[in-house]
C-alpha cells in the first residue's frame, strides 16, 4: 500500500528526505493552494504537512476521508483546528523543539533591534540620510526584561537576556520557584511582571486564555516607555491597544514577528516608526527548518507504517518504554470491546475498565482507547480510532471509569470490561498468557479459555444432557467445522454457556435453525 502525503507550505528538501526514503510514500508538494483548491484535493491524501501559512479548518478536514495525521512542521498549531482532527480521528503531530533557538536568537535579535532602533537607522540610511540624532536608542544593561510564557522559548530568551547583564522577572502558570532560582530570574504574576519590566516579551500559544494577554488594562499599568516585543503569536498582544499605547507615548517601541492577521502588509501599526517588524521569520533559519522538516517527516512515517507517534497534540503522548510493556495488551483490549458489542442489545450508558495484576502497575489510558474502540467500531465504522474514541464515547454520554484493582487468583494480569445499557450488564474479562497470548477468561459469571480471534458462537441455554451434542451435529451437517469449544455453567441443570469457535461465520439461516432448539436461550454469532 502506498500513503500520500501533501506537503502544502515551503518546507526543507533535506528535512523532508525520511519521506522521500520511505518505500511505501508518495510525496507530493503544492503549496499556494487556495482553501477551495486545498478542500478539493484533500480527500486523496493520507498525510498533509503544513508550516503556519496553510489553515486546516473543519471544512477541509471534514473533506479529508482518507487522512489520517496532519504534521505541522513547527510549533504553533493554532492553524489546524484541533477539535475537528480529533473528532474525525486525524491525529495531529508538531515539532516543538526544533524551531526554539531560532525563535529564541530572533527574539534577542529583534530585543537589541528595538533597543538601538537599527531597522529605523538602516532605513534612513538606505534612503540616503546621516543621521545620528533621530535614532539615539537605549542600553539593555540593567534593564528589567518581562518574560511572559517560561516555556522553552522563554526560558532560551531568559537565558540569553542575562547574558545581555539584564534582569529578568517572568511569569508561567508552571514556573516554580525552584526552577525560577534555577534559572536565576524573579518570578510574579502577569501583573507583577508588565508593572515593573523596561522590555516585555511574549513566549506563550494562542489559546483562549492567551488572546488579548496583553491590553488596553495591561499597558496602562507598565511603566511608561516600556517596549514591547512579540515573536510568539499574533492576538496575544491587543494591536488596537498596542497602537494607542505607542501613540499616547506609554510605549516607546515594538517589535512584532507576528500578527492577528497573515500576511499584514497594510497594517496600521507598520506606518508607527516606533515599530520594527519582520513577517513571522522566528524559525526561518536553515538549521530550524531541517530540524522541524525532520523531526515532523519522521513522525509522519511512524504514524502511517507503525501507527505511533512522537509528538502527538491532540493524543497523549506514550513514552516508547511504557509502549513496549503495554503493546502487548493492544489485540486483547480492543476484542474484549468488540465481543462485548456483539453482547448488549440497546445504547450502552457506562463501561467500567479495571485493570489488576503487572497492569496496576502501568499507565493504562491508551488501553482504555483501544478497548473504547473496540465497543464503538462495529457499529460506528473504520474511522473510530485511538485519537477519537475517547471523544466520540463523550460525544455519545457514554460514561467511562478505569480503575485499578488486585487481581483474583491465577492471574498475573487481568483486564476485565464491564459494559452497562438501561436493561443490562454484561462483563468480560481477558489476560494475557505468558508466551500463549491473550486469553478470554471470563463472560459474565462463566469462565472460559478462549482465544479471542476469528468466527465465535456464543449459545446461552438450559444444562441439559444432549445440547452440546445436537448443536454440534446440526453445525457439521451444514458443513460449519468446530475448531474449539467452552462450556460452562452455573450450576448443573441451570443456565449454562457454550462458546464455539467455528472455521466459517455462521449465516442467518445458520442461526434460525439453531434457534429452533428449545434448549436455546440466546444465539450470537461474532466476527473479531
Ligand atoms: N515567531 C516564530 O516563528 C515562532 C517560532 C517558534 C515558536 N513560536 C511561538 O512561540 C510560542 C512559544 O513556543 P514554545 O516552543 O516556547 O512553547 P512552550 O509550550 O514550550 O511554552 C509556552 C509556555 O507558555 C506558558 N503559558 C500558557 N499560558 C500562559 C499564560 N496565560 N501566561 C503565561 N504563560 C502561559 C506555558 O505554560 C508554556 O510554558 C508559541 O506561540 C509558538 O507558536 C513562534
Ligand atoms: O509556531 C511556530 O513554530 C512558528 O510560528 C513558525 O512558523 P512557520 O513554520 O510558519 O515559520
Amino acid at each position: 500500500m502506498t500513503f500520500k502525503v501533501l506537503i502544502s507550505d515551503p518546507l526543507s528538501e533535506d528535512g523532508i528526505k525520511p519521506l522521500r526514503e520511505a518505500d511505501n510514500i508518495q510525496v507530493d508538494i503544492d503549496t499556494g493552494l487556495s482553501p477551495d483548491e486545498l478542500t478539493e484535493k484533500i480527500g486523496e491524501y493520507d498525510a498533509l504537512l503544513v508550516r503556519s501559512q496553510t489553515k486546516v479548518t473543519r471544512d477541509i478536514i471534514s473533506q479529508a476521508s482518507k487522512l489520517k495525521i496532519i504534521g505541522r512542521a513547527g510549533v504553533g498549531v493554532d492553524n489546524i483546528d484541533l477539535s475537528a482532527a480529533t473528532e474525525y480521528g486525524v491525529i495531529v503531530v508538531n515539532a516543538p523543539d526544533g524551531n526554539t533557538n531560532s525563535a529564541a536568537e530572533h527574539t534577542v535579535a529583534m530585543l537589541m533591534s528595538l533597543a538601538r532602533k537599527i531597522p529605523q537607522a538602516f532605513l534612513a540610511l538606505k534612503n540616503g540620510k546621516w543621521d545620528r540624532k533621530t535614532h539615539v536608542g537605549v542600553e539593555l544593561k540593567g534593564k528589567t526584561l518581562g518574560v511572559v510564557g517560561m516555556g522553552r522559548i522563554g526560558a532560551e530568551v531568559a537565558a540569553r537576556a542575562k547574558g545581555q547583564r539584564m534582569n529578568v522577572i517572568a511569569y508561567d502558570p508552571f514556573l516554580t520557584k525552584e526552577r525560577a532560582d534555577k534559572l536565576g530570574v524573579d518570578f510574579g504574576s502577569v501583573e507583577d511582571v508588565i508593572v515593573a519590566s523596561d522590555f516585555i516579551t511574549v513566549h506563550t500559544p494562542l489559546i483562549k486564555e492567551t488572546k488579548h494577554l496583553i491590553n488596553k488594562d495591561a499597558f496602562a499599568k507598565m511603566k511608561d516607555g516600556v517596549r514591547i516585543i512579540n515573536c510568539a503569536r499574533g492576538g496575544i498582544i491587543d494591536e488596537d491597544a498596542l497602537y494607542d499605547a505607542i501613540k499616547s507615548g506609554k510605549v516607546a517601541g515594538a517589535a512584532l514577528d507576528v500578527f492577528e492577521e497573515e500576511p499584514a502588509t497594510d497594517h496600521r501599526l507598520l506606518e508607527l516608526p516606533e515599530v520594527i517588524a519582520t513577517p513571522h521569520l522566528g524559525a526561518s533559519t536553515v538549521e530550524a527548518q531541517e530540524n522541524v522538516a525532520i523531526d515532523v517527516s519522521h513522525d509522519v512515517v511512524r504514524y502511517l507504517t507503525e501507527d505511533v507517534a512522537k509528538n502527538p497534540v491532540n493524543l497523549p503522548s506514550v513514552p516508547k518504554e511504557l509502549m513496549n510493556k503495554i503493546e502487548p495488551y493492544f489485540h486483547l483490549s480492543e476484542k474484549l470491546g468488540t465481543f462485548l458489542t456483539y453482547l448488549i442489545p440497546g445504547v450502552i450508558e457506562e463501561i467500567n475498565i479495571s485493570y489488576s495484576g503487572e497492569l496496576t502497575e502501568l499507565e493504562v489510558a491508551p488501553l482504555t482507547r483501544n478497548t473504547i474502540k473496540g465497543l464503538l467500531k462495529r457499529h460506528l465504522g473504520d474511522h473510530v480510532n485511538d485519537v477519537n474514541a475517547s471523544y466520540l464515547a463523550e460525544k455519545r454520554g457514554i460514561q467511562v471509569n478505569e480503575n485499578k484493582s488486585s487481581t483474583p487468583r491465577g492471574f498475573t494480569n487481568l483486564l476485565k470490561v464491564e459494559v452497562k445499557t438501561k436493561e443490562v450488564t454484561r462483563s468480560i474479562a481477558g489476560t494475557l498468557l505468558n508466551g500463549l497470548g491473550p486469553r478470554i477468561v471470563q463472560v459474565d459469571a462463566y469462565s472460559v479459555d478462549l482465544v479471542p480471534e476469528g468466527d465465535l458462537v456464543v449459545i446461552k441455554h438450559n444444562d441439559r444432557p444432549g445440547v452440546i451434542g445436537k448443536v454440534g451435529s446440526l453445525l457439521a451437517e451444514r458443513g460449519i467445522n468446530i475448531a474449539a469449544m467452552q462450556v460452562g455453567r452455573s450450576d448443573v441443570g441451570g443456565e449454562a454457556i457454550m462458546i464455539l469457535t467455528v472455521d466459517k461465520y455462521l449465516e442467518d439461516a445458520d442461526v434460525e435453525a439453531l434457534n429452533e432448539f428449545e434448549e436455546i436461550e440466546k444465539l450470537t454469532a461474532m466476527e473479531l
